[in-house]
């Protein structure tokens, strides 16, 4: 029988596609592995901004989360835009529940635009319930400061906040350099003893939308497909290059990346 390989991805809807569950899907697809959603909100967004956030009840995410992994069963899950502590703590008793394995939690906060995807108070369940059962974790680097709780100046800081945020239990902690002030854009992870750094080009562009949650959603797939946590990243790393670079130019603000310009290269 094929082996077919399933993730899950428990998140926002973004209605301009380039974000949330949207760009998740998207990203597993091209990555030839079957994608499978929660909806934890739906947002009405573009290019443009946020224009309104709704949030479901607890019960129609644990009910979504039950459905998918009792019959389905995914590989790895990922999680974005979690919104309330309420919501963290039902998905984190979910995953444990169904013993959930290759989970990537992506801590989105605040949308590019500035919009809050997170009340300020649910940093705490954040840090406490979910992040002790992640496999990875991808902050840029103003999630990175808000869950260390201190400020990232250069890459030393960036290391620093990487041990810190490693001893509240994670097993893999990736802190993204679309932020940072290095002329590449480069990204650190760190496993509990190594550092490794995953460098490109930093492409002059307005077209960053979304580019947290592909990559995320580009880690997750390849740990669904059975690669180790370095690996994974690698590509997600090579994915979300060619993804900027071939860019799309849609909308009227910070538009979209290209989720098939990584097919495309092969
Ligand atoms: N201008 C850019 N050029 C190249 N890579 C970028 C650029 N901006 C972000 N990236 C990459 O996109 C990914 C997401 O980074 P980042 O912007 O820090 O996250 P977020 O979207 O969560 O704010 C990382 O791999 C980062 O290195
Ligand atoms: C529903 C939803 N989830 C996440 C993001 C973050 O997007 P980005 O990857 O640009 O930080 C977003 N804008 N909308």
């Amino acid at each position: 029988m094929k082996k077919v390989f399933k993730a899950l991805t428990i998140a926002g809807s973004d209605s301009g596609g380039g974000a949330g569950i949207q760009a998740d899907l998207k990203t597993f697809q091209e990555l030839g592995v079957f994608g499978m959603s929660a909806l934890t909100a739906v947002t009405a967004q573009n290019t443009l901004g946020v224009q309104g956030v709704y949030p479901l009840s607890v019960e129609a995410v644990n009910e979504q989360i039950d459905s998918v992994a009792t019959d389905l069963k995914p590989n790895a899950v990922k999680t974005g835009m979690l919104f309330s502590s309420e919501i963290i703590h039902a998905v984190s008793e979910k995953m444990a529940m169904h013993q959930l394995e290759n989970i990537v939690v992506d801590p989105v906060m605040i949308a590019k635009g500035g919009a809050p995807l997170l009340q300020q108070e649910a940093v705490s369940a954040l840090r406490t319930h979910l992040l002790p059962l992640a496999t990875v974790v991808t902050p840029n680097i103003p999630e990175a400061e808000v869950i260390a709780d201190m400020k990232i100046h250069n890459l030393a800081d960036r290391e620093t906040a990487a041990r810190k945020i490693f001893a509240l239990g994670v097993k893999n902690v990736v802190i993204k350099g679309g932020h940072g002030e290095e002329e590449q854009a480069v990204d650190l992870l760190y496993d509990g003893s190594d550092f490794s750094f995953f460098k490109s080009k930093r492409f002059e562009t307005r077209h960053t939308h979304g580019t947290g949650c592909t990559f995320a959603a580009a880690i997750t797939a390849e740990l669904a497909a059975g690669k180790e946590v370095k690996e994974a990243v690698r590509t997600a790393k090579t994915f979300i290059e060619a993804a900027i670079q071939d860019e799309l130019g849609i909308g009227q603000g910070h538009g979209p990346t290209n989720h098939w310009a990584y097919r495309q290269k092969l």
